[in-house]
Protein backbone atom coordinates (compact mmCIF):
# COMPACT_ATOMS: atom_id res chain seq x y z
CA UNK A 1 0.00 0.00 0.00
CA UNK A 2 1.72 3.40 -0.62
CA UNK A 3 2.60 5.39 2.18
CA UNK A 4 0.62 8.81 2.74
CA UNK A 5 1.89 11.88 0.89
CA UNK A 6 4.16 14.23 3.41
CA UNK A 7 1.90 16.82 1.56
CA UNK A 8 -1.62 16.25 0.51
CA UNK A 9 -4.15 18.67 -1.46
CA UNK A 10 -7.80 16.82 -1.82
CA UNK A 11 -10.42 19.16 -3.75
CA UNK A 12 -9.07 22.22 -2.46
CA UNK A 13 -11.22 25.83 -2.62
CA UNK A 14 -9.81 28.68 -1.87
CA UNK A 15 -12.06 32.65 -2.83
CA UNK A 16 -11.03 36.12 -2.07
CA UNK A 17 -14.47 37.49 -1.76
CA UNK A 18 -15.75 36.82 -5.19
CA UNK A 19 -12.43 35.77 -6.65
CA UNK A 20 -12.01 31.91 -6.81
CA UNK A 21 -7.98 32.00 -6.57
CA UNK A 22 -8.52 27.73 -6.23
CA UNK A 23 -11.64 25.37 -7.70
CA UNK A 24 -11.13 21.93 -6.93
CA UNK A 25 -7.40 21.33 -6.90
CA UNK A 26 -6.14 17.57 -5.51
CA UNK A 27 -2.11 17.43 -5.71
CA UNK A 28 0.11 14.97 -3.61
CA UNK A 29 3.77 15.34 -2.94
CA UNK A 30 5.27 12.11 -1.94
CA UNK A 31 8.23 12.36 0.59
CA UNK A 32 11.15 13.03 -0.61
CA UNK A 33 9.91 14.61 -4.14
CA UNK A 34 10.80 17.86 -5.23
CA UNK A 35 7.77 19.63 -6.98
CA UNK A 36 7.89 22.91 -8.87
CA UNK A 37 4.48 25.13 -9.06
CA UNK A 38 4.51 26.44 -12.72
CA UNK A 39 1.85 29.17 -13.57
CA UNK A 40 1.18 32.69 -14.45
CA UNK A 41 0.67 35.66 -12.61
CA UNK A 42 -1.95 35.37 -9.50
CA UNK A 43 -2.64 31.59 -11.41
CA UNK A 44 -2.99 30.92 -7.57
CA UNK A 45 0.76 29.28 -7.09
CA UNK A 46 1.20 31.57 -3.35
CA UNK A 47 -2.54 30.46 -2.59
CA UNK A 48 -1.45 26.89 -2.82
CA UNK A 49 1.88 26.96 -1.24
CA UNK A 50 0.21 29.01 2.22
CA UNK A 51 -2.45 26.54 2.59
CA UNK A 52 0.04 24.01 3.61
CA UNK A 53 1.64 25.53 6.66
CA UNK A 54 -2.19 27.69 7.47
CA UNK A 55 -0.81 30.95 6.64
CA UNK A 56 -4.07 31.00 4.28
CA UNK A 57 -6.98 28.46 5.53
CA UNK A 58 -8.96 26.55 2.52
CA UNK A 59 -12.82 27.33 2.05
CA UNK A 60 -13.17 23.40 1.07
CA UNK A 61 -11.44 20.22 0.72
CA UNK A 62 -8.79 18.81 2.84
CA UNK A 63 -4.50 19.54 3.20
CA UNK A 64 -2.67 17.11 4.95
CA UNK A 65 1.07 17.56 5.95
CA UNK A 66 2.65 14.23 6.76
CA UNK A 67 -0.72 12.54 7.18
CA UNK A 68 -2.39 14.84 9.57
CA UNK A 69 -4.99 17.72 8.64
CA UNK A 70 -3.60 20.62 9.29
CA UNK A 71 -6.63 22.13 10.37
CA UNK A 72 -6.04 19.39 13.60
CA UNK A 73 -2.44 20.76 14.00
CA UNK A 74 -1.85 24.15 15.58
CA UNK A 75 -0.69 26.48 13.12
CA UNK A 76 2.48 27.77 14.98
CA UNK A 77 3.65 24.70 15.50
CA UNK A 78 2.91 23.58 11.58
CA UNK A 79 5.05 26.71 10.38
CA UNK A 80 7.78 25.22 12.88
CA UNK A 81 7.50 22.07 11.13
CA UNK A 82 7.86 23.30 7.46
CA UNK A 83 10.70 25.60 6.06
CA UNK A 84 9.83 28.56 4.01
CA UNK A 85 11.77 30.36 1.82
CA UNK A 86 10.24 34.14 0.57
CA UNK A 87 11.36 35.77 -2.92
CA UNK A 88 13.37 38.33 -1.70
CA UNK A 89 15.02 36.50 1.56
CA UNK A 90 12.32 38.00 3.84
CA UNK A 91 14.99 38.35 6.22
CA UNK A 92 14.69 41.05 9.27
CA UNK A 93 16.65 43.63 8.13
CA UNK A 94 17.87 44.78 11.78
CA UNK A 95 19.23 41.33 12.86
CA UNK A 96 22.74 40.33 11.52
CA UNK A 97 22.58 37.08 9.60
CA UNK A 98 23.62 34.62 12.52
CA UNK A 99 20.19 36.13 14.55
CA UNK A 100 18.09 35.67 11.47
CA UNK A 101 19.25 32.24 10.65
CA UNK A 102 18.35 31.27 14.23
CA UNK A 103 14.91 33.01 15.15
CA UNK A 104 13.36 29.51 14.88
CA UNK A 105 15.95 27.60 17.14
CA UNK A 106 15.69 30.69 19.79
CA UNK A 107 11.83 30.62 19.77
CA UNK A 108 11.88 26.84 20.28
CA UNK A 109 14.14 27.57 23.29
CA UNK A 110 17.40 26.29 21.99
CA UNK A 111 20.33 27.02 24.42
CA UNK A 112 22.57 30.39 22.59
CA UNK A 113 25.36 27.62 22.83
CA UNK A 114 23.45 25.47 20.66
CA UNK A 115 22.00 28.10 18.20
CA UNK A 116 25.83 29.66 17.70
CA UNK A 117 26.35 25.99 16.24
CA UNK A 118 24.02 25.61 14.47
CA UNK A 119 24.05 28.81 12.68
CA UNK A 120 27.89 27.79 11.37
CA UNK A 121 26.75 24.43 10.66
CA UNK A 122 23.89 26.34 8.36
CA UNK A 123 26.44 28.57 6.85
CA UNK A 124 28.78 25.88 5.87
CA UNK A 125 25.38 23.78 4.44
CA UNK A 126 24.67 26.73 2.28
CA UNK A 127 28.52 27.69 1.61
CA UNK A 128 28.54 31.29 3.01
CA UNK A 129 32.14 31.39 4.18
CA UNK A 130 31.17 31.83 8.81
CA UNK A 131 33.40 34.58 9.25
CA UNK A 132 32.66 36.67 6.27
CA UNK A 133 28.75 36.46 6.74
CA UNK A 134 28.03 35.66 10.44
CA UNK A 135 27.91 39.26 11.76
CA UNK A 136 26.77 41.15 8.63
CA UNK A 137 23.26 42.58 8.18
CA UNK A 138 21.40 41.32 5.33
CA UNK A 139 21.47 45.15 4.02
CA UNK A 140 25.47 44.06 2.97
CA UNK A 141 24.88 41.11 0.96
CA UNK A 142 24.81 40.23 -2.41
CA UNK A 143 20.39 39.34 -3.68
CA UNK A 144 22.35 35.78 -3.91
CA UNK A 145 24.16 35.73 -0.72
CA UNK A 146 20.54 36.72 1.29
CA UNK A 147 18.94 33.54 -0.33
CA UNK A 148 21.71 31.43 0.93
CA UNK A 149 20.42 32.96 4.30
CA UNK A 150 17.09 32.49 3.78
CA UNK A 151 17.33 28.63 2.40
CA UNK A 152 19.97 28.69 5.85
CA UNK A 153 16.72 30.07 8.30
CA UNK A 154 14.70 27.81 6.83
CA UNK A 155 16.56 24.88 7.37
CA UNK A 156 17.28 25.93 11.07
CA UNK A 157 14.62 23.83 12.93
CA UNK A 158 15.68 20.65 10.97
CA UNK A 159 12.01 20.45 9.08
CA UNK A 160 11.28 17.49 6.72
CA UNK A 161 9.52 20.09 4.30
CA UNK A 162 10.36 22.85 2.75
CA UNK A 163 8.22 25.45 0.79
CA UNK A 164 9.42 27.71 -1.22
CA UNK A 165 8.04 30.83 -3.03
CA UNK A 166 9.71 32.04 -6.27
CA UNK A 167 13.15 31.60 -4.14
CA UNK A 168 15.82 32.45 -7.25
CA UNK A 169 13.32 34.87 -9.30
CA UNK A 170 15.61 38.18 -8.95
CA UNK A 171 18.58 36.92 -9.33
CA UNK A 172 20.93 37.36 -12.49
CA UNK A 173 21.26 33.68 -14.51
CA UNK A 174 24.63 32.69 -13.12
CA UNK A 175 23.55 33.08 -9.42
CA UNK A 176 20.29 31.86 -10.13
CA UNK A 177 21.52 28.41 -12.08
CA UNK A 178 24.53 28.41 -8.99
CA UNK A 179 21.77 28.61 -6.12
CA UNK A 180 19.12 26.08 -7.90
CA UNK A 181 21.57 23.75 -8.44
CA UNK A 182 22.93 23.59 -4.78
CA UNK A 183 19.54 23.95 -3.23
CA UNK A 184 18.73 20.87 -5.37
CA UNK A 185 22.05 18.64 -3.68
CA UNK A 186 20.96 19.97 -0.27
CA UNK A 187 17.78 18.68 -0.93
CA UNK A 188 18.65 15.63 -1.55
CA UNK A 189 21.60 15.41 0.95
CA UNK A 190 18.87 16.27 3.81
CA UNK A 191 16.34 13.82 2.71
CA UNK A 192 13.98 17.34 2.18
CA UNK A 193 10.63 16.76 0.57
CA UNK A 194 10.07 20.50 -1.51
CA UNK A 195 8.02 22.18 -2.97
CA UNK A 196 9.28 25.42 -5.21
CA UNK A 197 6.93 28.25 -6.91
CA UNK A 198 8.23 29.48 -10.32
CA UNK A 199 7.01 31.20 -12.84
CA UNK A 200 10.09 29.46 -15.16
CA UNK A 201 9.08 26.34 -17.06
CA UNK A 202 13.08 25.79 -17.97
CA UNK A 203 13.71 26.23 -14.17
CA UNK A 204 10.79 23.68 -13.04
CA UNK A 205 12.21 20.96 -16.13
CA UNK A 206 16.09 21.29 -14.92
CA UNK A 207 15.66 21.54 -10.80
CA UNK A 208 12.24 19.57 -10.20
CA UNK A 209 11.13 15.70 -10.44
CA UNK A 210 7.40 16.56 -11.13
CA UNK A 211 5.90 19.77 -11.98
CA UNK A 212 2.10 20.80 -11.31
CA UNK A 213 1.14 23.36 -13.94
CA UNK A 214 -1.30 26.47 -12.58
CA UNK A 215 -3.83 28.69 -14.60
CA UNK A 216 -6.82 30.65 -13.32
CA UNK A 217 -6.69 28.90 -9.68
CA UNK A 218 -7.20 25.25 -11.60
CA UNK A 219 -4.46 22.71 -12.01
CA UNK A 220 -3.78 22.07 -15.39
CA UNK A 221 -1.63 19.29 -15.09
CA UNK A 222 0.81 17.19 -13.01
CA UNK A 223 3.85 15.10 -13.96
CA UNK A 224 7.27 14.41 -14.75
CA UNK A 225 8.29 16.24 -17.72
CA UNK A 226 7.32 13.48 -20.01
CA UNK A 227 4.53 12.81 -18.47
CA UNK A 228 3.41 16.76 -19.23
CA UNK A 229 4.57 16.84 -22.79
CA UNK A 230 1.78 14.03 -22.91
CA UNK A 231 -0.77 15.80 -20.91
CA UNK A 232 -2.24 17.21 -24.21
CA UNK A 233 -3.23 20.61 -22.46
CA UNK A 234 -2.45 23.33 -24.88
CA UNK A 235 -1.28 25.91 -22.32
CA UNK A 236 0.77 23.30 -20.51
CA UNK A 237 2.26 22.79 -24.50
CA UNK A 238 2.51 26.23 -24.86
CA UNK A 239 4.58 26.65 -21.59
CA UNK A 240 6.72 23.51 -22.87
CA UNK A 241 7.50 25.12 -26.17
CA UNK A 242 9.50 27.88 -24.78
CA UNK A 243 12.25 26.14 -23.38
CA UNK A 244 12.46 23.59 -26.30
CA UNK A 245 12.42 26.07 -29.00
CA UNK A 246 15.44 28.55 -26.79
CA UNK A 247 17.28 24.54 -26.56
CA UNK A 248 17.32 24.51 -29.93
CA UNK A 249 18.56 28.28 -30.86
CA UNK A 250 21.23 28.35 -28.23
CA UNK A 251 22.57 24.96 -30.03
CA UNK A 252 22.49 26.49 -33.36
CA UNK A 253 24.61 29.56 -32.02
CA UNK A 254 26.63 28.35 -28.98
CA UNK A 255 29.41 25.83 -30.99
CA UNK A 256 29.67 22.79 -29.70
CA UNK A 257 33.70 23.86 -29.09
CA UNK A 258 33.00 26.15 -26.74
CA UNK A 259 30.58 24.02 -24.26
CA UNK A 260 33.44 23.39 -22.10
N1 LIG B 1 -5.35 38.14 0.49
C1 LIG B 1 -5.94 38.25 -0.71
N2 LIG B 1 -7.04 39.01 -0.87
C2 LIG B 1 -7.65 39.12 -2.07
N3 LIG B 1 -7.23 38.49 -3.19
C3 LIG B 1 -6.14 37.73 -3.08
C4 LIG B 1 -5.43 37.56 -1.85
N4 LIG B 1 -4.39 36.73 -2.07
C5 LIG B 1 -4.43 36.40 -3.37
N5 LIG B 1 -5.48 36.98 -3.98
C6 LIG B 1 -5.84 36.83 -5.39
O1 LIG B 1 -5.93 35.44 -5.67
C7 LIG B 1 -5.39 35.14 -6.95
C8 LIG B 1 -4.25 34.14 -6.81
O2 LIG B 1 -3.20 34.78 -6.13
P1 LIG B 1 -1.79 34.07 -5.85
O3 LIG B 1 -0.98 35.01 -5.04
O4 LIG B 1 -2.02 32.72 -5.30
O5 LIG B 1 -1.22 33.95 -7.34
P2 LIG B 1 0.24 33.58 -7.83
O6 LIG B 1 0.07 32.56 -8.90
O7 LIG B 1 1.09 33.20 -6.67
O8 LIG B 1 0.71 34.96 -8.46
P3 LIG B 1 2.18 35.65 -8.53
O9 LIG B 1 3.00 34.77 -9.42
O10 LIG B 1 1.91 36.98 -9.14
O11 LIG B 1 2.71 35.73 -7.13
C9 LIG B 1 -4.95 36.47 -7.54
O12 LIG B 1 -5.97 36.95 -8.40
C10 LIG B 1 -4.79 37.37 -6.34
O13 LIG B 1 -5.02 38.72 -6.66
Amino acid sequence: MPSSPMIGYAHVTKSFGSLMALSDVSLDVAEGEFVAIVGGSGSGKTTLLRLANRLIEADGGTITVEGEDVRDVDPVALRRRIGYVFQSGGLFPHLSVADNIGITPRLLGVSAADIAARVDELLELVQLDRAAHRDRLPEALSGGQRQRVGVARALAARPRIVLMDEPFGALDPLTRDALGDDYRSLHRKLGLTTVMITHDMTEALLLADRIAVMRGGQLRAQGTPDELTRSGDAYVLELLRTPRRQADRLNALLPQSGAA
